[in-house]
C-alpha cells in the first residue's frame, strides 16, 4: 500500500549553506490531519514548500501516492498551498479568486463556475461571492483563501500558518470548521503552526520540529503524556522535570535516582543503568497533600514513593478553577491546576509545606540528552 505522502531522509540546505531541514522522515495517510509544530526557524515551512515544490528538495526523496515528487514542477503536483497572509487578488471578485487556479489551468467557463459554485456553497461563500476581498473580514478573506485552496481539488492541501492572522475567538470557531471540513471532505492536510494547542485540537499526529530536525511524530495525547525527548517535554504541555541516573527496574518501571530521591516512571524506550535520564511529570498528573492529610498517609500505596516535598507559594481560585504555586528544594516553581472540587477555598496557605505525588504509570522516563 503507498501512501499519501511520504518523505524519506529529506534535507534542505539553502544556498547560504543554511541546513534548514535534517532527515526528515514521515509517511501520512490519506485522510490525515498532520499539523507541524516547532519554535520560529525550526524548519517547518521550509518542509512545506517542499512537499508543494516551491523549494528544491536538497536530498532524500518525497513521493504522493507513490510516485516520486522530487523533479516535479509545482502546477503538475496534486498539492494546494494556502499562505498565511491569504494572498488574495485585491481587484478580484471572490468568485473569481477562487476559480482563478482552474482558469489558469485553461478549464472551460461552464465546468469552472459549476466547480467554484460548488465549493463557495460548502464554505457559505455564495452571498459575498461578487465582493472584492479587501471590503471583506478576516474570517470570510480565510474561508475565500481555503475555497481557491480547494477547488482544485488537490490531493494533499498544505496550510501556513492559515489561522495566524485572525483573533482569537475567530480563530477557535475557524479552526472548528476546519477539523469539519477536512473530516468530510477526507482530504490529506498538513498544516504549519507554532501555536501548540492549535496543533493539539487541530490534528490527528504531530510532527514536532527542532533545529530542523523531527523530535517526534505522535497523536496529540500521546505527545502530552508521553514525550519522547527532553525538548518535547519542555515544548509541550506543562511538565516538572527531575533529572537523575537509572538505577534499575521495578514491575516495569524504570527507576532513576534523583536528588529529591528515587523517581519511577515508564520508559517509552531502552535506559541502561547508569544513563543519565529525566523524569517527566505532566501538571495534571501531580496531586498535592498536606503533610498531616490522612490521604497523604496511604498515598504511598497508591503513589508508590513518587513523592516530592515543596512550599506553596500562591493558591487562587478563579471561578471554579484552583491554581497553586509551589516551589521546589531546588528553587524551581510548579504551577497545578484543579477543580474546586479537589482543592477548594483555603485548603492551602501561602508558605505551607505540601507533598507532591504522581503515578508511576503517569510518568515518563526520557534519555536526559
Ligand atoms: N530562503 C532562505 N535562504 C536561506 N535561509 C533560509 C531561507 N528560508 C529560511 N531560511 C532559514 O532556514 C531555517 C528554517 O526556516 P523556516 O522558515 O523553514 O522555519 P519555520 O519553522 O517555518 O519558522 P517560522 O515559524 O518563523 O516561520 C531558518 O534558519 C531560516 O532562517
Amino acid at each position: 500500500m503507498s501512501y499519501d505522502l511520504e518523505l524519506t531522509r529529506v534535507g534542505k540546505v539553502y544556498d547560504n549553506g543554511t541546513p534548514a531541514v535534517i532527515d526528515f522522515n514521515l509517511a501520512v495517510q490519506k485522510g490525515e490531519f498532520i499539523a507541524f509544530l516547532g519554535p520560529s526557524g525550526c524548519g517547518k515551512t521550509t518542509t512545506l514548500r517542499m512537499i508543494a515544490g516551491f523549494e528544491g528538495i536538497s536530498s532524500g526523496d518525497m513521493m504522493i501516492k507513490g510516485v516520486r515528487m522530487n523533479d516535479v514542477s509545482p502546477q503538475n503536483r496534486p498539492t494546494s498551498m494556502i499562505f498565511q497572509n491569504y494572498a488574495l487578488f485585491p481587484h478580484m471578485t471572490v468568485r473569481r479568486n477562487v476559480g482563478y487556479g482552474l482558469e489558469v489551468k485553461g478549464m472551460a467557463k461552464g465546468e469552472r463556475d459549476a466547480k467554484v459554485d460548488r465549493i463557495l456553497a460548502t464554505l457559505g461563500l455564495e452571498d459575498i461571492a461578487e465582493r472584492k476581498p479587501d471590503k471583506l473580514s478576516g474570517g470570510q478573506r480565510q474561508r475565500i483563501a481555503l475555497a481557491r485552496g480547494l477547488v482544485v481539488e488537490p490531493h494533499i492541501l498544505l496550510l501556513d500558518e492559515p489561522l495566524g492572522a485572525l483573533d482569537a475567538n475567530l480563530r477557535k470557531a475557524i479552526q472548528n470548521e476546519l477539523k469539519l471540513l477536512q473530516k468530510t471532505l477526507g482530504i490529506t492536510f498538513i498544516f504549519v503552526t507554532h501555536a501548540q494547542s492549535e496543533a493539539l485540537a487541530l490534528s490527528d499526529r504531530i510532527v514536532v520540529m527542532n533545529q530542523g530536525r523531527v523530535e517526534q511524530i505522535s497523536p496529540p495525547h500521546e505527545l502530552y503524556t508521553r514525550p519522547n525527548t527532553p525538548f518535547v517535554a519542555q515544548f509541550i504541555g506543562r511538565n516538572t522535570i527531575f533529572q537523575g541516573t537509572v538505577k534499575g527496574r521495578e514491575e516495569g518501571s524504570v527507576m532513576v535516582e534523583t536528588p529529591f530521591g528515587v523517581l519511577a516512571g515508564n520508559s517509552n524506550g531502552t535506559l541502561v543503568d547508569g544513563a543519565a535520564a529525566s523524569v517527566v511529570i505532566p501538571a495534571e498528573s501531580i496531586d498535592v497533600f498536606k503533610p498531616n492529610d490522612p490521604e497523604c498517609a496511604r498515598r504511598d500505596e497508591r503513589f508508590q514513593g513518587n513523592a516530592v516535598g515543596a512550599i506553596v507559594t500562591s493558591f487562587d481560585v478563579v471561578g471554579h478553577v484552583s491554581q497553586l504555586g509551589a516551589k521546589l528544594p531546588d528553587g524551581r516553581s510548579v504551577a497545578l491546576e484543579a477543580h474546586t472540587d479537589k482543592y477548594p477555598p483555603g485548603k492551602f496557605s501561602v508558605g505551607a509545606d505540601v507533598i507532591l505525588s504522581w503515578r508511576r504509570s503517569e510518568a515518563t522516563v526520557i534519555p536526559a540528552h
